[in-house]
């Protein structure tokens, strides 16, 4: 299979590498924005800005240049970027007969004249209707994934074709990839762990617990499925690899950059500090209002990412939140 994967920082690198290690012996491109840091990839066999000290395997090739041309010869493109480059790359790839699955986890930053932002898919519906389209996600730490630790991940499409093509790609001894055919579940689940790991890691950084961290873990899913069911996702996802699975490795796991950015707001830094300080995208941090505000038109309680919104914008400082959030009253389960 000819495979483009576009984006060159962790995630879009680890995945490129993944499927050229495939043992169908897949040809894959990896294609960065930046000729500079395209020959120093391919000239170094390794991603040393996201991904240092892990090797290429030797088929993988890096580029730059001309993205359309190499995905008009591709059978599948792979959109490695953040989120706030999925609208224009879609937009662009409507010319290109091949599938796209992105691996973007938030939602889109609402325009001036919207109250909130839309998943991937709902952009994807907006610029790009006629491509066949879906996304990859699930609990991966790019790092991992690309020395071949063993992880499992979900193709999520309402195009059972491109489900199974995801698989063929991507499936290997390292990588379980499951398909989901509810990719409202699976999108929601990927973007609001993000926000929820900001909270875990203030949550540890100011040594609240372990029961408070399973707490707000627990809690935490209960908000991502009332969120879910109003978008008309499956109950069942959000206890899937791209629901619990995910939110559990966001949450506890030291490698996640949202997680990070909590511990960092708990040492004192300023969000401004925290974000720049990481060197990487913490889409949680772009997603948490727009979740908030998606989940208030729709009449969605989500008291845990609102707290996030309120740390995040200054309006509340750590100690209040808590009290806040200890202070609801009380409810069934
Ligand atoms: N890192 C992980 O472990 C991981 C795992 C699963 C999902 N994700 C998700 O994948 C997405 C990308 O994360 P990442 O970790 O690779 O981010 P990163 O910060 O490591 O790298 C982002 C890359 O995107 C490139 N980029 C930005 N705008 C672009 C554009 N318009 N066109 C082409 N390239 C562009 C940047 O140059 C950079 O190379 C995020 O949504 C993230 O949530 C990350
Ligand atoms: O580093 P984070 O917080 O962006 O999380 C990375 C992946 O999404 C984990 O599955």
């Amino acid at each position: 299979m000819k495979i483009v994967v576009i984006g060159a920082g962790a995630w879009g690198t680890a995945v490129a590498m993944t499927a050229a290690a495939h043992p169908a012996g897949h040809d894959v491109t990896l294609w960065a924005r930046d000729a500079a840091q395209a020959s120093a990839m391919q000239a170094a066999r390794q991603n040393a800005r996201y991904l240092e000290g892990v090797s290429f395997p030797p088929s993988l090739c890096v580029a730059s240049g001309d993205a359309l041309a190499l995905c008009q010869q591709a059978d599948l493109v792979v959109l490695g970027t953040p989120m706030a480059a999925l609208r224009a790359w879609l937009t662009q790839l409507q010319a290109c007969a091949a599938p796209v699955a992105w691996l973007c986890k938030g939602f889109e930053a609402p325009a001036p004249d919207q109250a909130y932002g839309l998943l991937g898919h709902e952009v994807c519906a907006q610029v790009a209707p006629a491509l066949r389209a879906g996304v990859l996600s699930g609990p991966s730490f790019a790092v991992e994934v690309a020395r071949g630790q063993p992880s499992a991940l979900v193709a999520a499409s309402s195009d059972a074709a491109l489900r199974q093509l995801l698989v063929q790609a991507f499936h290997s001894s390292a990588l379980r990839v499951y398909e989901n055919p509810d990719v409202a579940g699976v999108e929601v689940g990927g973007a609001v762990k993000n926000v929820l790991a900001i909270a875990t890691g203030l949550c540890d950084g100011l040594a609240l617990g372990l029961n408070a961290r399973a707490a707000l873990i627990t809690r935490g899913l209960a908000e991502i499925t009332r969120l879910g069911l109003a978008l008309g996702a499956r109950v069942d996802t959000f206890m899937g690899l791209s629901g619990l699975g995910d939110l559990v490795l966001t949450c506890t796991g030291d490698l996640s950059r949202n997680r990070r950015v909590g511990l960092l707001l708990a040492q004192g830094m300023t969000l401004a500090q925290a974000v720049q300080s990481l060197g990487h995208v913490a889409e949680g941090v772009y997603s948490a209002r727009t979740v908030a505000a998606r989940a208030q038109a729709l009449g969605v309680e989500m008291p845990l990412t609102q707290t996030v919104v309120d740390l995040l914008d200054g309006r509340i400082q750590a100690e209040a939140a808590v009290q806040r959030l200890m202070g609801r009253d009380p409810r069934g389960e």
